[in-house]
């Protein structure tokens, strides 16, 4: 067959398919708006709790049929022999069926589909040929083949890319500013970390661009795929570096019929903070470091106090005293439970002692119910309150950490030094967020107002009671009516499991994935475990890049006290040129001389240096930013030079890094990003591993910029000056 014939042959097969997907398209929206209809006419509780649970369903299934509409088949492939007996397969971002329940197209994450990732010339998993399709729209404009002929198989296949015409045409496209899906091009080392089970830990360690964060991403789709029941109930959590990269990740999970993770980074896992402030270097270090576990417990020690003497309150005439050993007892009976747990118990020894040495001053009888009415009285008395207030007050995590750094005896006392200290109301930093969820947790249950108390109650009862007259009337009796309440508020239209998820700080999620996960400190990953009783994670980062001083140096000082990890390695680079990784290799001689550099696939225009002087510098950089190009360029500097390089290119300056075809960032804000083209400014004055993840951003052209010396490391750089 000639290559139009392929074409013709598999233009009919794409366009059936495509037939397929309208009439399953229409299908599902005609049952939707008959279920709506039917909402319209009313109905007991029971018939509307089943219309809100059809109608989610559909209306997720046409979310994931109009997700697929672009390269719905991307893929076939050939098993058993090249004649007609052999078995076709198509490959697709969905999984389509036709009228008799026969395939007609394989989901690629369904295990059917595996040879088309995992197949290698030398281990060709049953396949003859793999063909990648080309569309655009609806029409098919290219084949790819692979054909494994065991028989003529040579040494230099031994490592082939999978679909490298293909995989080298998507690297060629200039960058959109998002990440989009590589479904079409997974090579088979991606394939096996997406793959692997949902079971413990997995740590997939690989140098820039060597495509973890989207073999991250794509695992997730897996995952939801092949554990949905497990996974849609408690959701599945991404932690990425800071909120431009959530932005510039989130399309793909989408585009993959997936909406129903949640995207977060450190400085948000705590609901109510969005942290973007950062420390200095020696804050960090300190906050990041675990001892500060040991030091936010000793903080709140420190609000549980007594009295040097005795508890003297002075109330109408009378001086109550509540005895310095007493109030030592009551403090060790309180300290055993949560703070907030505790100071009811501890106000309520104190009202107590308080209400009999009354009823003692008065001459009354030490009657029982008297004296508890007399308990009830003096704590709506405000000079009593202020005094269990002094010793125990109740307090919120934000109370908590913003007193405690606020305070230089309060610091002392927690055995912290005085460089933490700050005013009251300083903006919250990244390295705050693990601590106010640890000190959620050494607080326990914040304290609510009994009118919040009460309204909470009484919607759980709500709830609670349309449960059981659901299943009543369903005949399920045997379903106890709180889990089945439970269940219906984890399913129900009001919210998706990932909206719920992220507004709950004790949420417990079916999996976890952390990207940059070299970047959290171990106080963050103490915060990470909550969230992840069961340890299924997905960690995945690169101990080359390392930027923050809290952060991991090898990935067992994060993850050993928790779990243990099993290890998967990326060595291919798909994003950075050889020319340009070749300069970078030296760098990571310099800073990890442990780590492999990855080896590029691609190639492109040597990297170069240019010598500015203060004088020549503008003019320097409005030239190179200037230059026509098909891409989007990035301007990455230090924090100490990103003003005076924000005075030179104000059109750089944006909120909007992603979108703007020039774009200013500090090396840190460019963590896991990719530009067409990268200028560094200041290479001199940067950390090894700041310049290592600076230079490894470009996919086609890199220009570093220096003042002073050109940093040894850089010595594989062409240099001019100007
Ligand atoms: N199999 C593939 N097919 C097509 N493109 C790919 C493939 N794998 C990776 N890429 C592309 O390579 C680029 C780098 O991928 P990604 O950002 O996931 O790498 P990374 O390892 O997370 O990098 P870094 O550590 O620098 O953040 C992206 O543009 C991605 O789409």
């Amino acid at each position: 067959m000639n290559p139009r014939q392929d074409i013709q042959l598999e233009q009919d097969r794409v366009s059936l398919l495509y037939h397929r997907l309208d009439t399953v398209r229409e299908r599902t929206e005609k049952a939707l708006a008959a279920e709506q209809a039917r909402g319209e006419a009313g109905g007991t509780r029971q018939a509307r709790v089943e219309r809100e649970v059809a109608a989610g369903e559909h209306i997720r299934r046409l979310a994931q049929l109009n997700a697929v509409e672009r390269g719905l088949c991307f893929g076939r492939i050939d098993l058993g022999r090249m004649d007609e007996s052999g078995e076709t397969l198509y490959i697709g971002r969905i999984g389509l069926r036709n009228d008799d329940h026969e395939t007609v197209l394989v989901d690629w994450r369904a295990p059917a589909a595996r040879p088309f990732y995992a197949a290698t010339p030398s281990a060709p998993a049953g396949l003859v040929r793999r063909r990648h399709l080309r569309t655009r729209g609806r029409t098919v404009i290219g084949v790819d083949d692979e054909v494994f002929d065991l028989t003529r198989m040579s040494d230099g296949d031994r490592n082939a890319l999978v679909g490298e015409a293909a995989l080298l045409a998507a690297l060629q496209r200039g960058r959109t500013g998002r990440m989009g899906d590589v479904v079409a091009t997974i090579q088979t080392e991606q394939d096996r970390v997406i793959r692997s089970g949902l079971h413990g830990t997995l740590v997939v360690q690989g140098g820039p661009g060597t495509g973890k964060t989207v073999a991250a991403l794509h695992r997730a789709a897996y995952l939801l795929y092949t554990y949905r029941d497990t996974l849609q109930r408690r959701g599945v959590l991404v932690v990425g570096p800071n909120a431009i990269f959530s932005c510039y990740i989130e399309q793909v999970l989408p585009s993959l019929g997936e909406t129903d993770v949640v995207l977060s980074s450190v400085g948000e896992l705590f609901p109510g903070v969005a942290a973007t402030h950062v420390d200095t270097p020696n804050v960090a270090l300190i906050k990041g470091d675990l001892r500060m576990a040991e030091a936010m417990a000793s903080a709140v020690a420190d609000r549980q106090r007594v009295p040097d003497g005795d508890l003297e309150i002075e109330l109408d005439a009378l001086t109550l005293v509540v005895p310095h050993a007493v109030c030592v007892k009551a403090r060790k009976r309180a300290a055993r439970h949560l703070h907030n747990v505790g100071r009811k118990l501890f106000a309520l020894d104190l009202l107590r002692a308080l209400a009999r040495d009354e009823a003692r001053q008065l001459d009354a009888p030490d009657d029982k119910e008297d004296l508890e009415y007399a308990r009830k009285v003096l704590w709506q008395e405000p000079v009593v309150r202020a005094a269990i207030d002094a010793l125990w007050p109740a307090l919120t995590p934000y109370q908590l950490v913003a007193e405690l750094f606020a305070d230089r005896q309060r610091l002392a006392a927690a055995g912290l030094s005085e460089a933490l200290l700050r005013p009251a109301d300083a903006p919250w930093t990244v390295d705050d967020v693990p601590l106010l969820d640890e000190a959620a947790e050494l607080l326990g249950q914040e304290p609510q107002s009994r009118a919040q108390r009460l309204a909470a109650q009484r919607a759980r009862q709500e709830e609670e009671l349309y449960a059981r007259e659901v299943l009543t009337i369903t005949g399920q009796d045997d379903i106890e009516a709180a889990a089945f309440a439970d269940w219906h508020n984890d399913r129900g239209p009001d919210g998706t499991t990932a909206s719920r998820a992220a507004a709950d700080r004790g949420w417990i999620y079916g999996h976890v994935i952390v990207d940059e996960a070299q970047e959290l400190s171990a106080m963050a990953w103490r915060m990470v475990m909550r969230r992840v009783p069961t340890r299924s994670m997905t960690v995945v980062g690169d101990l080359g890049q390392t930027g923050s001083p809290a952060g991991a140096r090898s990935w067992g000082e994060m993850l050993d006290g928790y779990v243990e990890w099993r290890e998967e390695r990326l060595t291919v680079n798909y994003r950075t040129p050889k020319e340009i990784m070749d300069v970078a290799a030296d760098v990571l001689r310099e800073v990890a001389p442990d780590q492999e550099p990855p080896r590029s696939v691609r190639h492109g225009e040597p990297p170069h240096a240019i010598q500015a002087t203060p004088s020549t510098l503008p003019g320097v950089l409005a030239n190179l930013v200037a230059t026509p190009g098909d891409g989007r360029i990035a301007v990455i500097t230090t924090d100490a030079r990103y003003a005076e390089v924000a005075a030179l290119l104000p059109e750089a300056v944006t909120l909007d890094p992603l979108d703007s075809p020039v774009a200013l960032l500090t090396v840190t804000r460019s963590k896991g990003l990719e530009f067409d083209e990268v200028v560094v400014v200041a290479p001199e004055e940067m950390a090894g591993r700041e310049l290592y993840v600076a230079i490894t951003r470009a996919t086609r052209r890199l220009t570093v910029v220096h003042e002073g010396e050109l940093p040894a490391m850089l010595r594989g750089l062409l240099g001019e000056s100007n």
